[in-house]
């Protein structure tokens, strides 16, 4: 899966507010066809890594390569080449669905009107519909249209799919990693609901006070994060990254199978349960 090039690159970023330090020596490439999922606790700075990375928020240190350009100076040309969905989708009061369609879509000479079609009937959405009286999530699902549909190469997700019915999450999620790996994309998506993004993306990335605590794929994450059960006084070896400890029971990445003298039980965590022993 992995080229040469990274369709995005983040090195060493670091972010603070008021002299509070948010992301700290973030690093991290997308290459074509991954699906990133970033999960970190509300407030972990998953929104500021976005806004860095696409040039929005200015970093402290560090910087950001989107295709050949620094995402401090993006050239028009890359720019149609990203697509975006921030947490709170806006404008377009006064259309209709159709003639916001019409206007965002002048814009992309790429545009898959297919595709469009397509999405519009997977979301139940018809061109008449005012965009002022949609519902949340069907202003939601109109925003995701319309970064989608001209096959961005990157495309950021922040919470895309928090309002939608989880029929049209399911169909939606499912499509996003068709779409990423058809058109050789890198997508990157926040999310809490960590069932989606264990069945549809290839990567995550955890933010944990403000460090990009794991960036791993999902199937190595099945099988090489544990949680390990130890005697009192059990060395681990050195081949095993503690990602936490509390008494005896330790939380590891790494860890590849072996027979680990004093080590009373290994356990395979789902993401949630991951998440959580993180965070406890
Ligand atoms: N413009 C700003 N000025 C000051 N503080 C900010 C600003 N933007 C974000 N922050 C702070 O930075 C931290 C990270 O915020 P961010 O929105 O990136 O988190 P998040 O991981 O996206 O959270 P959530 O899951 O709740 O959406 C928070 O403590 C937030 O209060």
């Amino acid at each position: 899966m992995t080229q040469e090039q990274p369709i995005l690159s983040i090195k060493g970023l670091l972010k603070s507010f008021d002299g509070k330090s948010v992301l700290n020596n973030l690093t991290m490439d997308l290459y074509p066809g991954m699906v990133v999922g970033l999960l970190g606790l509300n407030g972990a700075g998953k929104t500021t890594l976005m806004h860095c990375a696409l040039g929005i928020l200015a970093m402290d240190a560090g910087e950001a390569h989107i295709l050949a350009d620094n995402a401090a100076n993006l050239s028009l040309q890359t720019k149609a080449q990203i697509g975006f969905v921030p947490q709170q989708p806006f404008g377009y009061e006064g259309f209709t669905v159709g003639a916001a369609l019409a206007l965002h879509r002048s814009f992309y000479p790429s545009w898959d009107l297919e595709l469009e079609q397509d999405w519009l009937k997977r979301f139940n959405l018809t061109s008449k519909l005012q965009v002022q009286r949609l519902s949340v999530g069907q202003r939601q699902s109109l925003a995701l249209i319309m970064a989608m549909a001209y096959r961005p190469k990157l495309l950021l997700l922040d919470e895309p799919v928090a309002s939608l019915d989880p029929i049209a999450r399911r169909k939606f999620m499912a499509d996003l990693f068709d779409l990423a790996l058809e058109s050789g994309s890198a997508v990157l998506f926040s999310s809490h609901i960590t069932s989606d993004l264990e069945r549809v993306a290839s990567h995550l990335a955890l933010i944990k006070e403000g460090e990009l605590l794991l960036f791993k794929e999902i199937d190595s994450l099945r099988e090489e994060v544990k949680s390990l059960s130890l005697a009192e006084n059990t060395p681990l070896p050195a081949s095993l990254r503690v990602l936490q400890r509390q008494g005896n029971a330790v939380l590891v990445d790494n860890y590849q199978g072996q027979v680990i003298e004093g080590v009373k039980a290994v356990t395979s965590l789902n993401l949630e349960q991951l998440f959580v022993a993180l965070h406890s």
